[in-house]
């Protein structure tokens, strides 16, 4: 994945980054790091296709894809990435388990995988005793680790992470780390926009916003 010229502005007078040009390599993690405000969660927005920018382009594949149509980005973000929201944003009416489960589906997987591949992933983050309890049943670190879980549940080949470790104990958030940094070897990209700089100076490659 690639950005060239990147610029954004929630209003044309004010852009939140200029002229950006990044590189972010398959099998690799790359942080996004700066002060609060920087613009870290927009660039992970208009890198994930869910804000177009306002000059330059974002190429996933080596294809340009900010200009595709809404319909066909959509299609873009659920068979090939996989995002977690700082805030989690879980559906708060349904099941823990239902949460992971219907980005599997929404993706085309079959029930059976999906519910497998679904449980399996609860339990490796450590939450698969809450998988019948509702979002407002958790911690807001159990939340954090279940939108990591619906994130990961369709193998995403682009993982996009704002701040998935921010309401995590040490060891937690240790864990999350190693989860996304298994998928980078994996193969697949991974974008974490994070100020944990500690776990930050374990990333392949990091990226700055001032
Ligand atoms: N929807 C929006 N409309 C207008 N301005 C916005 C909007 N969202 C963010 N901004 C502004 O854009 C700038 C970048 O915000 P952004 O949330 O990307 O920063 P950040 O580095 O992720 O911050 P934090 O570390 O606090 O999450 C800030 O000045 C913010 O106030």
């Amino acid at each position: 994945m690639g950005a060239g010229g990147l610029t954004f502005g929630y209003r044309s007078d004010q852009p939140v980054f200029q002229g950006l040009d990044l590189e972010l390599p398959p099998g690799a993690v790359t942080t996004l790091t700066g002060p609060s405000g920087s613009g870290k969660s927009t660039l992970l927005y208009v890198l994930a296709l869910l804000l177009r920018p306002t000059a330059g382009q974002v190429l996933w594949g080596g294809v340009r894809s900010d200009t595709l149509p809404d319909g066909v980005r959509a299609r873009l973000r659920a068979a090939h990435s996989g995002f977690v929201f700082q805030d989690a944003m879980l559906d708060p009416s349904r099941t823990v388990l239902d949460n992971v489960l219907e980005a599997a589906l929404y993706a085309g997987m079959g029930l059976a995988e999906a519910r497998d591949r679904a449980r399996s992933l609860l339990d490796d983050l450590g939450v698969g005793h809450r998988v019948d309890h509702r979002p407002g049943e958790v911690s807001g670190g159990q939340a954090q680790r279940v939108a990591l879980c619906r994130a990961l549940v369709t193998e995403p080949t682009v993982i996009f992470g704002d701040e998935p470790t921010g309401n995590l104990d040490d060891e937690s958030a240790e864990l999350v780390w190693s989860t996304l940094a298994a998928r980078a070897r994996a193969g697949a990209t991974v974008v974490v926009a994070t100020h944990d700089l500690r776990l930050a100076a374990l990333a392949d490659q990091q990226v700055r916003l001032s």
